[in-house]
């Protein structure tokens, strides 16, 4: 089974590659495969001749988006075009990651399900939502994953922020009215493992689609830096007396407007692929261990 991953010196793709890197695995960071080049993407994919490729390369970035509109589009929709048409063209499987930020968020009791209507309300949810019509267009063997406020040791991201900025100052603030399910990198990573694996066996029988999975419990962006902060405290890497402030989306300025409500239901994931949705607080406490032993 032929494994092609890209952006693989992403946060995902880094740790898919290190997943799937004792497979037939080709992992093509963005200097070796640039998926806005069509004749580059065309020949890579045509002489390794995968099974599955999962696209872990995108322009994630919801403020520069903003600003770079066709930069964000040439990624997360053109690139997204010719891996699509590549996968195709081999009758590859395409594993594409998609955001809870292609919806507006105004949904008003509980999470989105896949069949809710997408209208992103940023750039980067709209570049991000036409990567996903083009993949349903254009693939006959596709999973689109919905995934949501992914974080991991590593890299830059909401937890490493927050923990770093309580590192260097005693007092943060945080929004409180953006509501959405922390992820866990690791969990993502397996459930990607899980799909895999399903098509390894060619147990297929109407797996292809588009599928919401998050972590859980559902809390907002000002909660989840609530329980950065106690962890952290607890394990000795943040002092104890730091103070965290709520504070309104509008009080609270930024150049991309993010979603009120991106909370996803990840329950047909779950069936379909047999695991259960997984508690983001316990990946939080693997992360806090490993931030602490790289201190
Ligand atoms: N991070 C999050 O919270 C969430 C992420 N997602 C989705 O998950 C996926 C992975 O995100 P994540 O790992 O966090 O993103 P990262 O920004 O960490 O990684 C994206 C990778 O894509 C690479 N890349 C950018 N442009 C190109 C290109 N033209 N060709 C090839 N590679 C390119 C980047 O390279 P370089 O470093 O050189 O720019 C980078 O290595 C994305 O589809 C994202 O939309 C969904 C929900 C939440
Ligand atoms: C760091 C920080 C953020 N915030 C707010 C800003 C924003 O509304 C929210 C999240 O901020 P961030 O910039 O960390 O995350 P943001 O770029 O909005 O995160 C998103 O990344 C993309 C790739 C996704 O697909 C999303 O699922 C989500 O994870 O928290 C604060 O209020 N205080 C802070 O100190």
């Amino acid at each position: 089974m032929r494994i092609l991953i890209t952006g693989s010196a992403g946060m995902l793709g880094y740790s898919l590659s290190e997943n799937f890197r004792d497979g037939d695995c080709y992992c093509c960071t963005r200097a070796e495969l640039d998926i806005t080049n069509e004749s580059q993407v065309f020949e890579i994919v045509l002489k390794f001749n995968p099974d599955i490729i999962i696209n872990g390369a995108a322009y994630t970035s919801a403020e520069k988006a903003e600003d770079n509109i066709e930069e964000a589009y040439a990624v997360n929709c053109y690139g997204v075009k010719y891996l699509a048409a590549a996968a195709e063209s081999v009758n590859s499987c395409l594993i594409h990651i998609s955001t809870d930020y292609v919806f507006k968020g105004d949904k008003k009791n509980g999470c989105y399900i896949e069949s809710d209507i997408a209208e992103p309300v940023n750039i980067y949810g709209k570049s991000k939502l036409a990567g996903e019509q083009i993949v349903k267009e254009l693939c006959s063997k596709y999973i689109i994953i919905r995934t949501s406020w992914l974080f991991n040791a590593q890299n830059n991201n909401f937890v490493t922020s927050i923990i770093n900025s309580l590192r260097n100052k005693k007092e943060l603030t945080v929004v409180n009215d953006q509501l959405g399910g922390p992820t866990f990198l690791g969990d993502l990573v397996d459930s990607i493992d899980k799909i895999v694996n399903r098509i390894k066996i060619n147990d297929v029988d109407g797996i292809w689609g588009l599928y919401h999975y998050s972590g859980f419990p559902y809390v907002s962006w000002y909660e989840f830096a609530c329980v950065i902060a106690q962890y952290s405290q607890l394990s000795g890497i943040v002092e104890p007396d730091v103070r965290m402030n709520s504070i309104l989306s509008e009080n609270y300025i930024l150049r991309a407007k993010r979603p009120k409500n991106s909370q996803l239901n990840s329950m047909k994931f779950c069936r379909v692929f047999g695991v259960e949705q997984k508690d983001w607080r316990v990946g939080l406490e693997k992360v806090i261990y490993s931030i602490s032993n790289n201190l």
